[in-house]
């Protein structure tokens, strides 16, 4: 019989031969705060303190994790369930797992049940972090201006002050200012989320808000606080019932909600924590002044290259990503993409062999046994496309290199766009922007350009002549010969 997994169960589930926290978790303080409590916390950063924790270190950095969203219920659940734990299991291309107990979240709180909770804990004088992953569209500003999209309506709402606080914004804000008032130091606002510049966004945007309500209390908090930039990284797909059936059958562990993830972990971290942090360096993560050329590496090359492997390889028929990249003509093309058009705009990046990184994230996404969807790759795309790819697209241009594999990329989501793939199937899109953006792609079959008409995703992209012949060329492709044509011609261009 599976065991339930709570903390009065650990010793049971160590016997079976499972990794489980040995620290005593009564009497670790949280620090940290941790907004966006998904898969992907808890395969990485969670996971690290975890690890600290288990080196008898960090006890003054256990986490709370905070879910904003009524979706997080489920999470908030979960945690009450099981004390906080969950099991994290890493697995190898040749099918060998590591599988742990993770013991580093001691306390969960659900902002949409009680936001002066949230609140309170952040002003808190243990707190020293309030870390994000709450994914790149949290943070709310406009892909083309770059300025805070202050009538969001839950924006909106906290702005009136109709209420308590509910979003993002209004609790961070509100906890540093009762810190403020109180006389304490402020904590260290963290984002690990896939943006470039993570922590100069969250800084212009958190301080944005601040200033729509009180200009000199945002003066203060631009001051104040600090706001580090960081690159993170492990393919983390979402939770799948099977993940939870193997945990049950494999390791006898009754987990409602365990993460699965690949070995490969990175973390490079501005270090700028004047309220404190853990020691992070002893838990592999690297502590660097400047995190801009390994943020540009992933995005431009990892994240950019999921984006260019995850429409072609739907449309083609495929499901996972390491079927698409198992693929010849899609792998090929990554590694031109990477070559011949994310490389150019990356800066010399310390202590990494670009050839070997490439040719890596190629072994990373045809990993068998990680099973990360094409689904999770294609949603949000509205977020992703002009985060990641338009600034190489823009640079390229600038610098006249070639755009030909970048536009392709494009092509790909508008086709992915019309909601049909070429068996007549329909697809779910998943993207705030769904709506609006599978109506323009219904017309592009008579009006070639109008996806990236759209100025509100594109700018002026559609304006260059370059770029918009290489677009043109590929959807056409798409439209006349297929994805999976067309991803093997342009991989041979
Ligand atoms: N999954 C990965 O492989 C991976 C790897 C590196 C970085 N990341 C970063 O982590 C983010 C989250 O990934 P995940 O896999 O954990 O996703 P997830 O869907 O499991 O979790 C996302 C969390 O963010 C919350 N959230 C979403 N929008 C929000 C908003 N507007 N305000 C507050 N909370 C919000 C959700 O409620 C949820 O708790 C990604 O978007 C990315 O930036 C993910
Ligand atoms: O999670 P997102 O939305 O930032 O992007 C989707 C994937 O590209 C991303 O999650 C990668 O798997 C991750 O960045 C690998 O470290």
């Amino acid at each position: 019989m599976p065991v339930r997994l709570s903390p009065e169960t650990l010793d049971e589930i160590a016997t079976s031969g499972v990794a489980v926290p040995t620290y005593d978790r009564d009497g670790i303080t949280a620090g940290i705060v941790h907004f966006g409590v998904g898969g992907f916390h808890r395969a990485h950063q969670a996971m690290v303190i975890d690890r600290l924790l288990q080196r008898g270190e960090a006890r003054e950095y256990g986490i709370c994790g905070v879910g904003v969203l009524e979706q997080d219920r489920r999470m908030a659940t979960a945690m009450a369930e099981q004390g906080g734990l969950y099991t994290l299991v890493l697995k190898h291309p040749d099918g060998t797992r590591e599988s742990r107990v993770v013991g580093s979240i001691v306390e969960y709180l659900l902002a949409v049940d009680d936001p002066d909770a949230v609140v309170e804990k952040m002003a808190h004088p243990d707190t020293r972090i309030v870390s994000l992953t709450i994914t790149e569209g949290g943070y709310n500003f406009d892909h083309v201006t770059g300025e805070f999209v202050a009538d969001e309506p839950g924006v909106a709402a906290d702005l009136r002050g109709d209420g308590p606080p509910r979003t993002v914004f209004g609790l961070v804000v509100e906890a540093l200012r009762r810190r403020r008032d109180r006389g304490l130091e402020p904590f260290t606002v963290m984002s690990c989320d896939n943006i470039q510049g993570n922590g100069h966004v969250a800084r212009s945007m958190f301080t944005a808000y601040a200033r729509l309500q009180d200009p000199a209390f945002a003066g203060w908090m631009d001051e104040h606080v600090s706001f580090p930039n960081s690159m993170v990284d492990r393919i983390t797909p979402v939770t799948a019932d099977e993940d939870r059936a193997c945990v049950r059958d494999e390791l006898g562990i009754d987990d409602a909600w365990p993460v699965v993830a690949e070995p490969f972990f990175q973390w490079v971290l501005e270090d700028d924590h004047p309220a404190g942090r853990p020691p992070y360096e002893d838990a592999d993560v690297q502590l660097v002044e400047d995190v801009e050329p390994y943020e540009l590496m992933k995005l431009r090359l990892l994240n950019a290259s999921h984006q260019g492997l995850c429409y072609f390889g739907y449309l083609s028929g495929y499901r996972y990503a390491h079927e698409a990249t198992q693929d010849p003509a899609i792998a090929t093309f990554l590694r031109r993409y990477m070559d011949e058009e994310g490389s150019p705009t990356l800066h010399p990046v310390p202590g990494i062999d670009l050839e070997d990184y490439k040719a890596t994230l190629i072994e990373r996404f045809q990993n068998p046994e990680v099973r990360d969807t094409l689904a999770r790759l294609c949603a949000e795309s509205s977020d992703r496309i002009p985060k990641w790819l338009l600034p190489v697209v823009r640079e390229n241009l600038a610098a006249d290199r070639p755009v030909t594999l970048s536009a392709g990329i494009v092509a790909s989501w508008a086709r992915y766009d019309e909601g049909t793939d070429e068996s007549g199937e329909p697809i779910e899109i998943v993207d705030r922007l769904a709506e609006p953006l599978h109506r323009i792609a219904l017309t592009q079959r008579e009006d070639r350009l109008a996806f990236i008409a759209n100025r509100q995703v594109f700018g002026d992209l559609v304006d260059d002549e370059r770029f918009v012949a290489a677009y043109r060329d590929a959807l056409d492709g798409l439209i006349t010969d297929g994805a999976h044509a067309t991803v093997e011609r342009l991989s041979r261009s």
